[in-house]
This record gives structure tokens, C-alpha cells and sequence, in this order.
């Protein structure tokens, strides 16, 4: 049975079905697009005015269109002082005046001569003139979007002024952006407070001449550019160097995404009512593999000689008791993944002198260093592990999503040093309680991070997995990058999966979408990785239990979200 659709009453009213029918069905009519581009192709910078005054309704519509810009966080940072005291603007051009001879003084004679020949402004003749002012006395950090690009606000202001230089046109009037002003000077003749800067002076009024072509073009001081030439397509372009080696993964295709959003907007359910989880749903099932029912938990375990400095809670040993426990079936991981419906792999990467009967061997076979005096892995080894955790990922993903874990006394040190070395970050931001640490040990763990941040060089993750990484961060990292070939999701679970997947995303962008963030644990550089991977975890629990167990219970309530979605019942056109 078809549901008939749930038209919101505010907001907008259009399906999904309509959308995908007629993506051009937002367009204006072709007449009206005919003139909006007539008009940016005949917008100029008007220099000469008629001294007519400019009819408050029409100066009202184009001020309006000023703010009907588009701006950072919403924040319609810009004020338009309207001036048209002659005196103020007399003063005004004084300022201009002084500005343009202090600019001439500073070219050769020739390009000077030119510079005063120009009639650079109507400062005089306009009748109105308007300052666009942004205030920018709210920080950045509190507009959305101006952390990243704290200018963004002026942008907005410029946004505005672009707006009303079409309006004018729209409406005949004449428009010219004078610059050539001391800054500090016209914000003291216009009393404008600290905090809040100009953008220059707007003339305007009715046009004493109507250019066809850009004045300063006529003049011979410059050619518009043909598009091609200022339109780069994918990369700026490189001259000389060769370009980065061509990715082998793809992320689903557009029609992929917007086909699982189409069908979710179809669910009798508000669009994204299930939150976090609608998110994860949407880029798992884009997946080509994404909508398999079964799944696996690969545990992976491996020792780590740095534990020699005293930076572990726990004994070495207890790694190959985990292990042990995990090929019986018993290890907190393992049952949380059969509680979870998961079969579970578990991988020995290097657990005790012999191998770990029962487990899957990957184990390094080169001497493996303590990461303050010599590099964790082999270059020889590097490589193997990486491609044995493809095969092990490709594996894995025959049932569908890959969870992964890991068991390695020791690894959070060896976490906090990828992570540090892979966001740029110091060891203090990076290191943690692990499985139990105290003062002392911590401040132990933090002096090995930063030996061993010292003895690296690079931030390539190759190198990086070779002198910081354990043999269960390589495998990992190599099975995030078979799984994500095999087109299926995987499921990170605590701060040393993540760090695995991070290489794997630094190794091949592509791979981000395959991967859902299942929690945010305990451990202190977590957080960090998350964010630098750009994911939202599912759970948040203070879990620090590593083995997979929080990736296991975060795969489940995706698998449930999906099955959800897969039985609601879905909406058509009435
Ligand atoms: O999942 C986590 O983020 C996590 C946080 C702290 C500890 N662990 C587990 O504890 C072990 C590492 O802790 P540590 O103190 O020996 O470095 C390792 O076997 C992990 O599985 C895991
Ligand atoms: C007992 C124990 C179990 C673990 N599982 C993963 N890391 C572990 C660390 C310890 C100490």
C-alpha cells in the first residue's frame, strides 16, 4: 500500500519524486533569466552623475535588494550608511583626492599620468552615496561558518554590494565603487566606531554617460579574460611537478546518495527524524555493498616493545590471554559480536614468541623496534601487513559490514603517537588513561610520544605505520582499504581502530564514505580523530573496552536503522 505523502505546511513543499522528474524544475522562466544576465552583462562602474535626485522608493527597492544578499551564518553583518550631505560629501572627495595623488607619487611617471587622467570618481556629482560598513564586532567563532574563514563577513558585505550595483542597474541608475580612501580617514568622517570597517564609498544616481564597454577597458588599462582562463577544473593546475598518483577507490556515485535521500524522503517519518543514525544509514546504503544483512568483527592483536618503557597498566601478556580467549569464543569482543548476530576473525599480528593457535596468522617477520630507539616495523613488513589487511578486509566483507577491533596492551601509546603524527599535534593533546594509567605513567607515555614524534620525519601514512605504527594498526589500516573495495561499510570502534582508518583515509580519500565512527571512547585523542575524520559518532558511553565490543553495538543499531527504514512504510504522490 502506497501512503499518500505528508506535505509539510511550512518549508518546502516539493517531493522527492518531483525533484528527480524535473531537476530543472526550480529554473525561472527563460525570459526572466534572459534579462538577469543582460543585466550582469551590462552592469558598469559609473563615474559621471546627473545632479537629479534619486526617488526614495527606487533608492528604497535597491537598498532592499543590498539586503536581500546572501551572508556568512546569516549573520547580515553589513550597514548601509546612505549619505547626501553635500558637505559630507565634499569632504569625501577631499579625502579621494589626497588618496589618489599619494597613489600617483608611488607609480612611474607615465602609468601616473594616466592614473590622474582617469575620472576614477563621482563623489561629487552623485547625489547619493552609500557606504557599505560590515561589523564585525561579533567574534567569528560565534557565526557559523567564520570560524574556518574569519573574513567570510566581508565577503557578505561584498555580496551586498554586488546585489545593489545590479539593482541600480535594474533600475537605470548609475553605480561606481570608490576604494581610493585612507580607510581610517572616511570611518572618522563618517563617525564609524571601531570594530567596524568600510568597504568603500558607493556613488550613485542618475548616469551622466551609458558605457557599453568597462571604462578602465576603453582606457587601455586592462582586457576582461576570456572564462577559460580564469576556470580551473579539479586541481590548480601544476606547472612542473607531477600530479598526486591518480586514487583507485571511488566514494558512491552522486546518483547513489541522492537516490537512498530520495527514498528516506519518502518514509512516513519527518526527513532525518532518527538523527546520527539516519546519517550513517544514508551513507551505508549509498554503498554498493551497503545493504548486505550479515557482518563481521575482524579483531586484530598484536604485542608492542614500547610497553619495555613502562607505559601499559597491564602486563604484555595479557594480549595472548585475550587472544586465547577470542579464538574460544569468550573474549568480551567475540561475544559481543555474536550478541550482535556477527561472525567474528581474529587476527594474530604479532601476539608472543609462537603463533596464537586458532587465530588467523598475520605476523610481522622482521625485528620490530620500541619506537624510541628504532621504528616499530620493517619497511618490508610495513608493506606486507597493509596488503594482508586487504585481503583479511576483502574477506571479511563477504557478509556484508566489516566492524573492527583490536587487543594489543601497550596500543594507546602507540595510537596517541600515530594520531599526534597524522592531525600535527602535540603529545600532550594525544595522550591518555589507556586501560588504567596513573600521573606517573602518563607522563611516561607523553615523553615516549614525543621521542618518538621526534625520530619521524613525514606525515605520509606509510611512513608513518612504519616507525610509529603496531602490526594491528597496519592490518587494520589494510583492511579498512579491502573493505571499503568491497564496497561494504565499515564500523570503527575505539581510538586505535580510528587511527587505522585514518591511515587507510589519508592513503585513499575515497575510503572516508565507507566509514561510520560506531563510538566515541574514553581514550583522550578519540575525539580528535573523529573530528579530524569529520564523523559523528553513534554511541558515546566512556567505553574503553578496545576488542570491538563498542563497533559490535553501534553495527547493530545501524542494522536496526536500516531495517527500520527498510519497513516504514514509505509515501507516494497523492
Ligand atoms: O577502545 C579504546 O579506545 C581503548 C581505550 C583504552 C584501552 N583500550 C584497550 O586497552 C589496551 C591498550 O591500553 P594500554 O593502556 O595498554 O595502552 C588495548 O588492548 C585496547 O584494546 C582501548
Ligand atoms: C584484561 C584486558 C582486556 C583487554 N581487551 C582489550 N584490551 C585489554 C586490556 C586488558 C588489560
Amino acid at each position: 500500500m502506497v501512503w499518500p505523502r505528508a506535505v509539510p505546511v511550512i518549508g518546502d513543499r516539493s517531493s522527492a519524486a518531483e525533484r528527480a522528474s524535473r531537476p530543472d524544475g526550480w529554473a525561472f522562466p527563460v525570459a526572466e533569466r534572459e534579462a538577469l544576465y543582460r543585466i550582469i552583462g551590462a552592469r558598469r562602474d559609473v563615474r559621471r552623475f546627473r545632479p537629479d535626485p534619486v526617488p526614495e522608493d527606487v533608492l528604497d527597492r535597491v537598498l532592499g535588494a543590498g539586503h536581500a544578499a546572501p551572508s556568512v551564518g546569516h549573520s547580515q553583518p553589513w550597514r548601509f550608511l546612505v549619505v547626501t550631505e553635500p558637505g559630507t560629501r565634499e569632504r569625501a572627495s577631499v579625502l579621494a583626492d589626497r588618496a589618489r595623488l599619494a597613489q600617483a607619487a608611488r607609480l612611474d611617471p607615465e602609468s601616473a599620468r594616466k592614473l590622474l587622467d582617469l575620472q576614477l570618481e563621482g563623489l561629487r556629482e552623485a547625489p547619493v552615496g552609500v557606504v557599505v560598513c560590515c561589523d564585525r564586532r561579533t567574534p567569528a567563532e560565534g557565526v557559523l561558518g567564520r570560524a574556518t574563514f574569519p573574513d567570510a563577513d566581508v565577503w557578505s558585505c561584498a555580496c551586498a554590494i554586488e546585489n545593489l550595483w545590479l539593482a541600480a542597474r535594474a533600475e537605470g541608475l548609475g553605480l561606481g565603487w570608490v576604494t581610493l580612501f585612507e580607510p581610517a580617514d572616511l570611518a572618522a568622517l563618517l563617525g564609524v566606531p571601531d570594530g567596524v570597517v568600510t568597504l568603500g564609498w558607493l556613488c550613485l544616481g542618475w548616469p551622466d554617460e551609458r558605457p557599453p564597454d568597462p571604462g578602465l577597458e576603453r582606457a587601455g588599462w586592462s582586457r576582461r579574460l576570456p572564462v577559460s582562463a580564469v576556470v580551473h577544473r579539479e586541481r590548480w593546475p601544476v606547472t612542473g611537478e607531477p600530479a598526486a598518483p591518480p586514487s583507485h577507490l571511488r566514494a558512491p556515485d552522486q546518483r547513489a546518495v541522492v537516490g537512498v535521500r530520495d527514498q528516506a524522503d519518502r518514509l512516513l517519518a519527518p526527513p532525518g527524524s532518527l538523527g546520527v543514525l539516519d546519517r550513517a544509514a544514508d551513507r551505508v546504503l549509498a554503498l554498493p555493498a551497503g545493504d548486505r544483512d550479515g557482518g563481521t568483527l575482524l579483531l586484530v592483536g598484536a604485542d608492542h616493545p614500547v610497553c619495555r618503557h613502562g607505559v601499559s597498566a597491564y602486563e604484555g601478556g595479557v594480549t595472548g590471554e585475550v587472544m586465547a580467549a577470542a579464538v574460544a569464543g569468550q573474549a568480551q569482543g567475540v561475544v559481543a559480536a555474536r550478541t550482535a548476530g556477527l561472525q567474528t576473525l581474529v587476527v594474530d599480528a604479532g601476539v608472543g614468541a609462537t603463533p596464537v593457535a586458532g587465530a588467523i596468522g598475520a605476523r610481522p617477520r622482521d625485528a620490530r623496534g620500541d619506537l624510541v630507539e628504532a621504528d616499530a616495523l620493517s619497511e618490508a613488513d610495513t608493506g606486507l601487513l597493509l596488503r594482508w589487511g586487504r585481503d583479511l578486509g576483502r574477506r571479511a566483507a563477504r557478509r556484508g559490514v566489516v566492524a573492527l577491533g583490536e587487543v594489543g596492551v601497550g596500543n594507546t601509546t602507540v595510537a596517541a603517537a600515530l594520531a599526534a603524527g597524522l592531525l600535527g599535534v602535540g603529545a600532550g593533546a594525544v595522550v591518555g588513561l589507556g586501560s588504567g594509567a596513573d600521573s606517573a605513567m602518563l607522563a611516561r607515555k607523553t615523553a615516549v610520544v614525543e621521542a618518538a614524534l621526534a625520530r619521524v620525519g613525514s606525515g605520509d601514512p606509510v611512513v608513518l605505520l612504519r616507525v610509529l605504527g603496531g602490526p594491528e594498526f597496519a592490518v587494520l589500516a589494510g583492511a579498512v582499504l579491502g573493505a571499503a573495495a568491497a564496497g561494504v561499510a565499515v564500523v570503527m570502534d575505539g581510538l586505535a581502530t580510528s587511527v587505522a582508518a585514518a591511515l587507510a583515509v589519508a592513503m585513499e580519500p575515497a575510503v572516508a564514505a565507507h566509514l561510520v565512527a560506531g563510538q566515541r571512547s574514553r581514550e583522550t585523542a578519540h575525539a580528535a580523530v573523529l573530528g579530524h575524520l569529520g564523523l559523528e559518532p553513534l554511541l558515546d558511553l566512556r567505553m574503553r573496552a578496545g576488542e570491538g565490543v563498542g563497533a559490535c553495538f553501534a553495527t547493530r543499531l545501524l542494522r536496526d536503522t536500516i531495517h527500520i527504514r527498510r519497513d516504514t512504510a514509505k509515501t507516494g504522490e497523492p
